[in-house]
């Protein structure tokens, strides 16, 4: 049974359509949303969340439909938005106390023990009596975490978690996604292929308010078999091969510059297929190579 289903969902910021007919099935586990700026990942996750009304189509969560039961869904719900604040003059652990008690945990013993198991799994119980503002971008979003796990939610929204983190911090906030999404559903949306590389089995990819590819990350890289190449040419022939064609990425080597870039076909004599990342298939499908 799909934990979310979503069936020909569309939505206009004023006659501006950012979503465009959905259809999405989303499992438990961890899954991902791909896809770039301004894709439509945000309005999506808000819709998910209950904060935004939409147009067009039908959601059920958990077997509740949305637009009629969101006061059931928002029970079942834990959210980490884009731009997660927390007062700076709040300690960790004051703020934990603060949204258990606005989520309605009034018995002080079951909030503090709630509180405190949520600090330590997201390994924040350290620095708890320290200030929020005194927090680094990465402590942060673990509090956020942590806000967002009280009242045991069964699915966890987070959007666009790991953007501004320095890569120690990326690895370990991916590492403690890992470990929860044993124990909840969590809807991770992002831009950064890796933060779902080795995390995820099933992604989808959006572009321009339109699902692309939904599937395991398996099959999105595998999307790409026959697609992907790898070029060396002088250097001197950068500037050219750029312009032509998409591409993933170029290494430099002694008087050569090596690329990596998806095509249709050959995009040159000199060009050899090379097996497909899930990077790869997510540009392929990005740009329009495959549809
Ligand atoms: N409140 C709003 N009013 C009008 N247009 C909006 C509003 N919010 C978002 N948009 C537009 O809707 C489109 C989708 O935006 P959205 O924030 O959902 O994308 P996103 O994939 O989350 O992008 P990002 O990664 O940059 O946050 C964009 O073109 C954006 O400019």
């Amino acid at each position: 049974m799909s934990t979310i289903k979503i069936e020909g969902l569309s939505k206009s910021y004023r006659k501006v359509e950012v979503l465009k007919d959905i259809d999405l099935q989303i499992d438990t586990g961890l899954f991902g949303l791909l896809g770039p700026n301004g894709a439509g990942k945000t309005t999506l996750m808000k819709i998910l969340s209950t904060i935004l009304p939409w147009k067009d189509g039908q959601v059920t969560i958990y077997d509740f439909d949305l637009s009629k039961e969101g006061d059931k869904v928002r029970e079942l719900l834990g959210y980490l938005p884009q731009h997660f604040h927390a007062p700076g003059q709040f300690t960790g652990r004051e703020f934990m106390h603060y949204v258990a008690s606005m989520k309605g945990l009034t018995d002080k013993k079951e909030r503090t023990d709630q509180v405190e198991r949520l600090l330590e799994e997201v390994n924040l119980q350290p620095q708890a009596n320290k200030r929020v503002k005194s927090y680094s971008g990465g402590m942060k979003r673990r509090l956020g975490i942590a806000q967002a796990l009280i009242g045991n939610p069964k699915l966890i929204i987070l959007d666009e978690p790991t953007a501004g983190l320095d890569p120690s911090e990326r690895i370990r906030f991916r590492n403690l996604i890992t470990k929860l999404s044993k124990n909840y559903t969590i809807i991770l949306s992002t831009h950064i292929i890796s933060d779902i590389e080795s995390s995820c089995e099933k992604v989808a990819v959006l572009n321009n308010g339109k699902v692309l590819f939904q599937g395991t990350t398996v099959a999105l890289a595998e999307i790409a078999l026959n697609f992907v190449w790898e070029l060396s040419v002088p250097y001197t022939e950068y500037d050219d091969i750029e312009k032509k064609h998409a591409i993933i990425s170029s290494r430099k080597e002694k008087d050569s510059v090596v690329f990596r870039l998806i095509a249709s076909g050959s995009p040159d004599g000199r060009a050899i297929t090379v097996q497909p990342t899930i990077e790869d298939g997510y540009m392929a499908v990005i740009n329009g190579v495959i549809k």
